[in-house]
């Protein structure tokens, strides 16, 4: 038996072998969470004009300067500019043109009165309070200037990010695009989840739980289904997804099984390499390349706690390199842990945990009931992996662990 592999040997050689996916132009929304693969410029200035910030009347500063309630100052309005409107203005001293939120300033007016200042009048205007020079006009470019890098190439596109791409005119965009990846269970035990279980049968539940955990991760997901413990029909599902996958998972069929064909099929075809991993849950992992295009593949051990941890520590890594994210991890942090904890020397332990804050505003991490791989409702209870490295063999309860956070939060 191959001896085991450190976590960290293990990922950086999965790191290795998985390429940054080459950027491709796409429409804005589905740009959307991708890293942007081009410095995008502004084509011309933000605002692209001065405007009103209010909805009031654009007037000459000096002509209100003196405005007050006991003593107004009463306008002609000579136009009336909705937002939108294409129609040019022009104020002369002495006149005011009725303007919208966002619609051009008229040539001449150098201020807005906001309407609540006024009688709102319509044909004239009697204006209780002086406007100073300038006010609530939003200049043009005092956002963005034409020419200005709005966006550098490896911004992740969040929501503000899409609607700048927006403003500055842009409806498609070069990003590093999603990567696809294939995910297919084995075992000839598995049915669809909600179909009827006959004896010794039991749902697919790595399929659709690592479909999650990689659209999570920013991927398109092709969930194939369940591929029975026969070579012939995995081998020929293999071939036939390798068309549309940027990685492929498979969950189920490494270890010593008499039945294991994930590991007989693929031991012949490409470089996948089966080497047992010093960690727990998740010692048997598979990783390496097939078909003509080198598609990387990961064979995940079937215990679904062990296919989820093992999906963490190496696939999502994985899928954001292919997206061009950083940092590749999850965030890490120091809690204090409320109970005794222990691990074999030599390997790294990952514990479901649940992390809080204490009444002393000290992270505390609990162990979630339950630490066998197939104990999936206590990985679903849990927001967090409690580490606990090679060196670590006991931890008493009060000692600092390191603590990966999920996203996912305890309700
Ligand atoms: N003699 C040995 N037996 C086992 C060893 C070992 O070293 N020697 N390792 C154990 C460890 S650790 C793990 S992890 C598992 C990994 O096994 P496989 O990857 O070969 O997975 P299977 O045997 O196919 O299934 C294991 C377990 O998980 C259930 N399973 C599989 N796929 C799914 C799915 N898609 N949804 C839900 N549940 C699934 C399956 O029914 C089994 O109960 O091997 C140990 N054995
Ligand atoms: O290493 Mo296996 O992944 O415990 O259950
Ligand atoms: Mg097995």
């Amino acid at each position: 038996m191959t001896s085991p592999r450190s976590v960290d040997d293990h990922l950086a050689r999965v790191l290795e072998r998985i390429p940054l996916l080459h950027p491709l132009e796409v429409q804005l929304l589905e740009a959307h969470g991708c890293v942007l693969a081009e410095d995008v410029t502004a084509p011309t200035d933000l605002p692209p004009w001065d405007n009103s910030g209010m909805d009031g009347y654009a007037v000459v500063a000096a002509d209100v300067e003196h405005a007050v309630a006991e003593s107004p100052v009463v306008l002609p309005v000579v136009g009336d500019v909705p937002a939108g409107s294409q129609v040019s203005h022009r104020v002369q001293p002495g006149q005011v043109v009725r303007i919208m939120t966002g619609a051009p300033m008229p040539e001449g007016a150098d201020a807005v009165v906001p309407v609540e200042w006024t009688d709102a009048g319509t044909e004239s205007v009697t204006v209780r309070q002086a406007a100073a020079l300038g006010q609530h006009v939003r200049r043009r470019g005092d956002d963005v200037r034409a020419g200005e890098v709005v966006l550098p190439q490896g911004t992740r596109l969040g929501p503000a990010h899409v609607g700048l791409l927006a403003a500055v005119g842009r409806a498609r965009v070069r990003v590093h695009p999603r990567p696809r990846v294939v995910i297919i269970s084995t075992g000839s035990e598995l049915v669809e989840p909600g179909a009827a279980l006959g004896h010794g049968q039991i749902p697919d539940s790595n399929g659709p739980g690592l479909t999650a955990a990689a659209r999570e991760a920013g991927a398109v997901v092709y969930r194939v289904g369940i591929v029975p413990d026969d070579p012939t029909t995995l081998l020929s599902t293999i071939e036939d997804q390798l068309v549309r996958a940027d990685l492929v998972l498979t969950t189920g069929g490494v270890s010593a099984g008499a039945y294991d064909v994930v590991k007989e099929v693929l031991s012949g075809l490409g470089t996948v390499e089966f080497t047992p991993v010093a960690m727990q849950p998740g010692k048997p992992q598979g990783f390496g390349t097939v078909g003509p295009d080198a598609t990387p593949i990961f064979t995940l051990p079937g215990n679904p706690v062990s296919a989820h941890v093992s999906f963490e520590v190496f696939v999502r890594p994985a899928i954001r390199r292919m997206l061009g994210f950083a940092p590749l991890q999850r965030p890490v942090v120091r809690a204090r842990s409320t109970a005794e904890l222990s691990s074999r020397p030599g390997v790294r332990q990952f514990l479901r945990g649940v992390l809080t804050t204490g009444a002393d505003g000290v992270a505390e991490v609990a162990p979630a009931s339950g630490q066998g791989s197939h104990l999936l409702a206590g990985l679903a209870r849990a927001n967090a992996l409690i580490v606990l490295r090679e060196e670590v063999e006991a931890v008493a309860a009060g000692d600092e662990v390191e603590v990966m956070v999920l996203e996912r939060r305890a309700s």
